[in-house]
């Protein structure tokens, strides 16, 4: 007896050409989801950023929403679209996929021919079929769909078997109005919301493991980075700043390019240590860093300043240390690593890839003129009374008009060509 269910007639006549089949990339959203009325806004964001991480693919590319889903294409292989939207700050998944024509037929031999390329590659041992129908005209239900591609698939392809309960490999069929896209493999997307919505962030960029991290937590609740690296200099080599552009192109790889701002802080550091900051020199250091970071972001479109800070991972970063430094920021500081411990921190930077580049030496300012002890209880009072001995206001000034503005990781690409969507 056959396992097929009594069809309607297919929408395509039996036997034809599919209308378009080809491969393509979906995309599912994250956050952007729950967004309700502001939906529309957020997925524009998303669609602008993934454009910008398309530049210099090569090839002209195509993307289209379906309900929740952005659908990707273009005369690129699809192993690149697959690497540049894993990029993109607010998929939930990337799935290599394919695209037929919502017909019965075209639908059934994609199906086959889908497990049986990757059984001929490597012999699968059970596998299912989810069916997600959004298309409710669709003559079969989803289940019964299952079912049907299931045997199908038995009968064309030998040696393969259906497991229900652990497949090995499970075809994941998405039937809309037009189209429908088959696929068997769901990578990680880089979920959280579109790099910009929440608005822009000056990152304080050392060239340590933590703050890179930072900036990336920073991208994935929506903050568009801009980076400001100190130097020691005139006491210390350029090493520092090779490191903070490398990590910032890294980081830029995530987001429409961010700048980098390059101060150098070696001769305030010395005003400070002049003025007596003695055990405070370390705490000092960071609060003249965040003032002028303060001013900087007034000029880079910033409404909030981000750290590496992890509390009490080292003296600096006690809380009445970490307060003492909040109280010199005129925006909001934001620190996203405060509850990360150090080996979560590396993790996620290897991942990253960030962490080749924070583990290469250099000569970090934070070194220069430190103390043997630091103070783990800056008090604000002697804080205050070292910097009444400066003129901040003038030293500010004067690091703002030496920085240097960097564009990491910009001039690398070129726009990528649109093609238009298949209709
Ligand atoms: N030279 C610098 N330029 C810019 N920001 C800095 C610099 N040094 C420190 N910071 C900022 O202060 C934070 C705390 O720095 P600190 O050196 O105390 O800790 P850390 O654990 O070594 O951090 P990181 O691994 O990011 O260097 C850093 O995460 C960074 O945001």
């Amino acid at each position: 007896m056959s396992d097929a269910p009594r069809l309607p007639a297919p929408r395509a006549a039996a036997g034809s050409a599919p209308a378009a089949y080809g491969p393509c990339v979906l995309l599912k959203h994250g956050e952007v989801f729950l967004k309700g009325h502001n939906r529309r806004r957020f997925t524009e964001r998303l669609h602008d950023n993934l454009r910008t991480a398309l530049r210099g693919i090569g090839g002209s590319t195509w993307i289209k929403t379906a309900q929740n889903v952005t659908v990707l294409g273009g005369q690129v292989p699809r192993e690149a679209l697959v690497e540049r939207a894993r990029r993109v700050v607010g998929f939930n998944s990337v799935e290599p996929a394919i695209r037929v024509p919502s017909d019965l037929d075209g639908i059934t031999r994609a199906a086959g021919d889908l497990l049986g390329a990757l059984h001929a590659e490597r012999p699968i041992r059970g596998f299912a079929v989810r069916v997600k129908r959004r298309d409710k005209q669709f003559p079969l239900t989803s289940s019964r769909m299952e079912a049907y591609l299931g045997g199908r698939v038995l009968r064309a392809v030998a040696g393969l078997s259906v497991d229900l309960t652990a497949p090995e490999v499970t075809l994941t069929v998405e039937i809309d109005r037009k189209e429908t896209y088959l696929s068997c493999e769901r990578l990680p997307g880089l979920s959280g919301l579109p790099v910009g919505s929440s608005g822009r962030a000056l990152v304080l960029l050392s060239g340590g493991y933590d703050s890179p991290v930072a900036a990336h937590r920073a991208m994935r609740r929506g903050l568009a980075c801009d980076f400001v690296h100190f130097t020691g200099a005139p006491y210390t080599n350029p090493a520092s700043v090779y490191k903070a552009y490398a990590l910032a192109r890294e980081l830029n790889r995530y987001q429409p390019p961010g700048d980098l701002h390059v101060i150098a802080l070696g001769k305030a550091q010395k005003q400070l240590a002049v003025a007596g900051a003695g055990r405070l020199q370390v705490v000092a250091q960071r609060r003249l860093m965040v003032r002028t970071a303060s001013a900087l972001a007034a000029t880079t479109g910033a409404d909030a300043l981000v750290t590496g800070d992890s509390l009490g991972q080292v003296a600096s970063q006690t809380l009445a240390n970490l307060a003492a430094v909040d109280e010199a920021a005129t925006l909001p500081l934001l620190r996203p690593l405060i509850g990360w411990e150090k080996q979560e921190i590396i993790d996620e930077a290897r991942t990253l890839g960030t962490a080749d580049i924070s583990v290469l030496p250099d000569e970090d300012c934070c070194t220069l003129l430190a103390p043997p002890r630091v103070s783990t209880r800056a008090g604000l009072p002697q804080l205050r009374s070292v910097e009444r001995r400066l003129d901040l206001d003038e030293v500010v000034e004067a690091l703002l008009a030496g920085a240097q503005v960097m564009h990491p990781g910009e001039d690398e690409e070129t726009p990528a060509a649109d093609c238009p969507a298949p209709a």
